[in-house]
């Protein structure tokens, strides 16, 4: 494999955000459909939230200055002027000297400055007696306090999580622009690669990477649309690359990136007529990572070692796709690691008594990630970490 174009991680992530950025139209979901999509655009309130100034207690509201002073042995005595419904406008306002009975979430009639909570009330024919005081707001969520007529309630780039999704049904917004989900085909190649639950000749494999790729794939917000094993067979290869980008924004290649005689991702790209943009990255594990465009369509050929693919994917993939990382969890490490210098190392580590400890194996080892917390990302710069010092573990 001729390695001269050798990118570093960050490139080759900027690369893959970049050809993205060129396959994401835009389209509206219902708000009940939209969790985990991410906005296209910022979305501004058309109406204040809530419409009317409510009590948050079960109550008399007040004017509040009506109230101080008042205590358990000295009540205030209001004229009870009426009662409010939910849902429904009062058909009265206050004025000093005026109490009225509003329900938790009612509204408010106009004149009311505070509300003196039920438990500290007695109500005695048309007067009620109030044993405790409010300041001026207190018990009260006003008009426009949540939400106002006009604020960005959520900025183009947000992801739509359970949370956004409430601030948007509060102000009424029942369906958004998000981005189009990105879609993909994935391709195990080998001739050794089978995907059965029945017995497997010795030598041949299980297909592991078409899963580990198609659920990060899904985790990270895109759709797989196709999944095939095809054997060692360049024709066969370009066939269903070409037949995958019918339907697919991009095609994940696995296996047949290195320099074995049938490796043959490169010369498939080449032979449809695409663009090699990276043939391979200064990463550990993942080194023969290629990365090319056919037309306007991105075509990505992870290492075949089971780990490798993974980590590559998540590498190049995650940040692209939902806009960021989660956050890294912050320990100190249980012992000294060295990295190889000159590559970015994607070290995995187990948690044991609030310490990160690194884990070892072989990328052809799937339960080395299976049996990982997460791992660590050690900078091409870096020849490693000292027992105890502080890093960023991101969870597998
Ligand atoms: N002479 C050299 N040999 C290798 C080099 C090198 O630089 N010089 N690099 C090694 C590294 S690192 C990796 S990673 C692999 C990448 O090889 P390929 O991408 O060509 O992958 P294959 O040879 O097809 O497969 C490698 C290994 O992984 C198994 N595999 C493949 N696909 C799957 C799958 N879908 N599910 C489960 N397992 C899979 C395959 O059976 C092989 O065992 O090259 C090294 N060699
Ligand atoms: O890059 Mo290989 O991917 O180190 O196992």
């Amino acid at each position: 494999m001729n390695f001269f174009k050798v990118a570093s991680v960050s490139d080759a992530q900027e690369r893959i955000k970049t050809l993205l950025r060129g396959c994401r139209g835009v389209e509206k979901v219902s708000l009940r459909d939209s969790r985990g999509r991410i906005l296209a655009e910022d979305i501004h309130s058309q109406e204040d939230v809530p419409n009317f100034n409510k009590s948050t207690v079960d109550g008399y509201a007040v004017v509040a200055k009506d109230t101080y002073g008042a205590s358990e042995s000295l009540p205030t005595i209001l004229s009870n002027i009426g009662r409010v419904e939910m849902g429904e406008e009062p058909s009265f306002n206050l004025e000093a000297g005026q109490c009225a009975y509003v329900p938790t979430g009612g509204m408010l009639p106009e004149g009311s400055t505070g509300v003196v909570m039920v438990e500290y009330s007695e109500e005695l024919e048309d007067e009620a007696f109030l044993h405790s005081s409010v300041s001026n707001g207190e018990n009260i969520i006003y008009r426009g306090e949540d939400i106002r007529e006009g604020d960005t309630i959520l900025n183009a780039g947000a992801e739509m999580t359970p949370e956004n999704m409430g601030a948007l049904a509060a102000a009424g917004v029942m369906e958004l622009p998000v981005y189009r989900k990105i879609v993909f085909s994935i391709i195990s190649t080998g001739d050794e690669i089978r995907d059965t639950s029945k017995g497997i000749e010795t030598a041949q494999v299980r297909d592991i990477n078409s899963y580990t790729i198609g659920a990060s794939i899904e985790k990270f917000g895109g759709v797989v649309d196709s999944i095939a094993i095809i054997g060692d067979d360049l024709d066969l290869l370009k066939g269903k690359i070409e037949e995958s980008f019918k339907s697919s924004d991009v095609v994940i290649l696995s296996g047949g990136s290195s320099v074995g005689t049938k490796d043959f991702t490169l010369k498939a790209i080449e032979e449809l007529g695409g663009e090699i943009i990276i043939h391979g990255i200064s990463m550990k594990p993942g080194k023969p990572t290629i990365i090319g465009r056919i037309g306007e369509k991105l075509v990505v050929g992870l290492p075949g070692h089971p780990v490798s693919a993974t980590m590559v994917f998540r590498a190049l993939f995650e940040e692209a796709m939902t806009g960021g990382r989660e956050i890294p969890y912050r320990l100190p490490l249980a012992k000294d690691i060295h990295s190889t210098p000159g590559r970015t190392t994607y070290q995995t580590v187990t948690i044991e008594e609030g310490k990160a400890v690194p884990t070892y194996g072989k990328s052809g080892v799937i339960s080395l990630l299976s049996k990982a917390f997460g791992y660590i990302i050690i900078p091409t710069h870096k020849e490693g970490y000292r027992s105890d010092e502080i890093v960023e573990v991101y969870k597998l």
